[in-house]
């Protein structure tokens, strides 16, 4: 795939899969790390290796399945990424957003994103899940931006306002519906934190984000928001805490992508009914075909 993708190339793929299924999504999901379970509730689903679509890049990453998968979630049709793109991976952040604005184009209207992540608030427990209140994306305070170069209007403006850009409506449904699932107790809300990854946070750099008020960090998540959100999108965000960022000299613990993924799965089936519930509560007409 080229660097650089203009809007035929998201259109192309867009029509392609248009053309494979009756499918007609209005909420797209993006699952992290170890999360690809979240596609299995999905009913009557499509599913298309990413290898099979054309123009899409493909999953490197273990735990990140590498399929795109339609379907309907309490009757509201979806569609679910198992398995997204890190820029480590090699590839540049607008092929990691690719999809986006593939979804986009398929009238997807709200994003819902997922990651595992490192927990650097105090009070977090691994275990728990995070409901994104906002981010900081270093990268993109480094200028590595997906919206860099030149700017296609049909999308969204040159310069996308990133206030608020986590849905204050959505977030108070997600924490009414723990409630009442009785999964309050390990229910955070904070700010999620993009590194650039691949290797963990160095015990310096760990109390670094600490100081500026991160409270879980991981390497994706904020480019996916930023294209979305210019392309006015609703989106919705949940970290998964699969780890405590090591803070201390004197902690002998470290980090590891199978510990992450262990985490993962234990907590696969409170984030699926959450993602079911939200959908499901979520004012969106169907199209059919
Ligand atoms: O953000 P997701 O895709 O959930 O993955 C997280 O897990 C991996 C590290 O274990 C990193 O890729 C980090 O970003
Ligand atoms: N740091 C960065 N990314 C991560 C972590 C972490 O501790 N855990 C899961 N993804």
């Amino acid at each position: 795939m080229k660097d650089q993708i203009c809007y035929d190339d998201y259109q192309k793929t867009a029509s392609w899969l248009l053309s494979q299924t009756q499918h007609r999504p209005k909420v797209a999901i993006i699952c992290g790390s170890g999360l690809g379970m979240l596609a299995d509730a999905l009913k009557c689903q499509d599913s298309f290796p990413y290898s099979d679509i054309p123009g899409f890049p493909q999953s490197t990453v273990q735990g990140h399945a590498g399929r795109l998968v339609f379907g309907e979630l309490k009757g509201k049709t979806c569609v679910c990424m198992q398995g997204r793109f890190h820029m480590y991976e090699g590839h540049s952040l607008c092929k990691t957003t690719f999809p986006v604005r593939v979804f986009k184009l398929l009238g997807v209207e709200t994003l819902i994103v997922t990651n595992a992540a490192g927990s650097l608030a105090d009070s977090y427990q691994v275990g728990d899940i995070m409901i994104i209140k906002d981010h900081i994306n270093f990268p993109g305070l480094a200028g590595l931006n997906p919206l860099n170069g030149p700017n296609d209007e049909k999308f969204g403006p040159r310069f996308p306002p990133m206030s608020g850009v986590y849905d204050k409506d959505l977030r108070k449904i997600a924490f009414d519906l723990c409630k009442s699932m009785g999964v309050s107790q390990f229910i955070q809300e904070g700010v999620y934190c993009m590194v650039g990854g691949p290797n963990f946070e160095s015990i310096a750099e760990a109390r670094l984000l600490h100081r500026l008020g991160v409270d879980a960090v991981g390497m994706s998540t904020a480019p996916e928001v930023v294209v979305a959100t210019h392309c006015g999108m609703r989106v919705f965000g949940l970290s998964l805490i699969t780890n405590k960022v090591v803070k201390s000299y004197n902690d002998t613990e470290s980090v590891n992508h199978e510990a992450v993924l262990e985490v993962s799965k234990l907590r696969s089936q409170t984030l699926q009914m959450l993602v079911t519930e939200l959908v499901s509560r979520m004012d969106i007409n169907n199209n059919t075909t």
